[in-house]
């Protein structure tokens, strides 16, 4: 099968599992997850650390943020790019819908230290619809996150790109794209689960 076929029919089909989760089962996975981070040290050394606000059934981070790091949102780049910004997350900052309806941080903000180029983030914590074993990677359709970290292939320093997901999300092998930017690991209420870049599977 075709794919990109494959990946929407996957997409579809993820996202229901995820929005059946009961609200006492996202707070579980919540507070889970949050305590797996806490003992990664590529988490509790991490000083610039990107999270995003759950939506459509995406497990929450709220719990896991502290006062040891600065936190970074997501926004929806500017001029059409299909890329995203990361502005400074703390109980001052100012919230606005974007088209999807998911809120992130106003731009442009009154102090310009408040966006923090991508490549200079310790770690970015991903929402996804689905993962494998493997590094791939399944969003929400929008190439948001592998337009914002393509620079990633060349570069020398890039930041730990780790997702974060249901147990219920994995699956046993996305069909992956030449764009697709694969992960450094994945974190659910279950564990971590680091990559294992060797077998990743490419179909373009
Ligand atoms: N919490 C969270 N924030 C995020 C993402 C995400 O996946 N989760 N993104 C990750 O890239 C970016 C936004 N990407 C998105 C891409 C598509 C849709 C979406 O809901 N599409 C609808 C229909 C589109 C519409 O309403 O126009 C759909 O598929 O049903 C949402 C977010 C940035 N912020
Ligand atoms: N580096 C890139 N340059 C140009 N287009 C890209 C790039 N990365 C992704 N795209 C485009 O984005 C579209 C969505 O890709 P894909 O299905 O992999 O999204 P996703 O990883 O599930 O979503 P997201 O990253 O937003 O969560 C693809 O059709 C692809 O053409």
């Amino acid at each position: 099968m075709d794919h990109l076929l494959e990946r929407r029919q996957l997409r579809a089909q993820l996202r229901q599992q995820r929005r059946q989760l009961t609200a006492t089962q996202q707070q579980h996975a919540s507070l889970a997850i949050a305590r797996q981070l806490r003992q990664q040290p590529f988490f509790i050394y991490a000083r610039h650390i990107a999270i995003y606000l759950a939506q459509d059934g995406e497990p929450s981070l709220h719990a896991c943020r502290h006062p040891q790091a600065t936190f970074y949102l997501p926004r929806l780049a500017p001029l059409g790019s299909g890329r995203l910004l990361f502005l400074r997350y703390d109980q001052h900052t100012r919230l606005e819908k974007n088209r999807f309806g998911i809120d992130e941080p106003r731009w442009p903000s009154t102090d310009r230290r408040d966006q923090r180029p991508a490549a200079t983030l310790d770690v970015v914590l991903l929402p996804l619809v689905g993962f494998d074993l493997h590094g791939g990677r399944l969003g929400m359709g929008g190439g948001f996150y592998d337009r914002t970290f393509a620079f990633q292939q060349r570069a020398y320093h890039c930041p730990r790109l780790i997702g974060v997901a249901h147990d219920c999300q994995q699956v046993a092998r996305l069909p992956m794209a030449s764009w697709d930017i694969p992960l450094d690991g994945v974190i659910t209420p279950s564990g971590f689960y680091p990559s294992d870049r060797g077998t990743t599977a490419s179909t373009s």
